[in-house]
């Protein structure tokens, strides 16, 4: 199986980049969907945060009450990595769950789409590693379009990640996305040939498949063994 990392600054168009591959029919794992299950009420992750920053976080229904949580992490670096803490461990776990539905599907290729891919020093385990780079000031200006945001909040929120042009050095496939929509389109296209391209011995092993050649390999060599033994 294949894993491969899509990751980027915020903003920067993952998302895009994401349901590109998947009207190309590549299953896409997101990582802030798995961020927000785990912080729905009742869950672990709910209860670990609530007890960490108080019950002030919550809406009247009990749910995490988003923005106010946001507001408060993105402009304090200690508070984002208790934050960071707490959560880690469920989101890593969701993430695998989600990676392992699909390799029980069957899938070969796969997109794990996630903000904080180097951060979280999940970079080892996805190949190749993309990353959807913007020059900052275009940054700025979607991210403060898309959530209506000051220019204070928003900067905090880009300041809150290691930095876009770290990330990119980090990558094995950069698509710059400051461009139109339809440029992007066309830079998709050439990665997409890149990515599907047929697996390596290695993640054909790792793929559902892999597992399954190997299992009936193994299983013919005990039956010859046993038969030339009773010879
Ligand atoms: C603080 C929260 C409640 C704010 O929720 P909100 O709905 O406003 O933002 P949302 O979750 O949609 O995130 C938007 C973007 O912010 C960035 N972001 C989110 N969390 C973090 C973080 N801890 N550090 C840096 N950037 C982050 C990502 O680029 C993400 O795509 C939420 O982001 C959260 O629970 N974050 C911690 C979990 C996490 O690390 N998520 C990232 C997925 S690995
Ligand atoms: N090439 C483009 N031209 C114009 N707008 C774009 C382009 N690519 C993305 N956008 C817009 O920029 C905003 C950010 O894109 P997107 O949501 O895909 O980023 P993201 O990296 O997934 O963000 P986050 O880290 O918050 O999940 C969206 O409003 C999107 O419609």
């Amino acid at each position: 199986m294949r894993i491969v990392g899509l990751t980027g600054g915020i903003a920067s168009g993952k998302s895009t980049v994401s349901n590109l591959f998947k009207a190309h029919g590549v299953p896409v794992v997101d990582a802030d969907l798995v961020a927000r299950d785990v912080l729905k009420k009742g869950t672990g992750g709910w209860k670990k945060v609530m007890a960490a920053f108080g019950e002030d976080i919550l809406q009247d229904n009990g749910e995490v009450d988003r923005p106010k949580l946001g507001h408060i992490v993105f402009s304090d670096p200690d508070k984002r990595q208790l934050l960071n803490r707490l959560l880690a461990p469920y989101i890593s776990s969701g993430i695998f769950l989600e990676i392992l539905k699909l390799w029980m599907k069957g899938y070969k290729v796969i997109v794990l789409d996630i903000p904080l891919l180097f951060e979280a020093n999940m970079d080892k385990w996805t190949k190749p590693i993309i990353v959807v780079w913007v020059d900052p000031e275009t940054q700025l200006q979607r991210l403060m379009a898309r959530d209506r945001t000051s220019p204070e909040e928003a900067k905090n929120r880009i300041q809150a990640q290691m930095p876009l042009d770290l990330k990119r050095k980090k990558a094995d496939i950069v698509i710059d996305n400051t461009g139109s929509p339809e440029e992007l389109k066309e830079r998709f296209q050439k990665v997409f040939v890149h990515v599907t391209k047929p697996l390596t011995w290695t993640e054909f092993a790792l793929s559902r498949q892999g597992a399954f050649v190997a299992f009936v390999s193994v299983f013919v060599c005990v039956i010859i063994f046993r038969k030339t033994l009773s010879w």
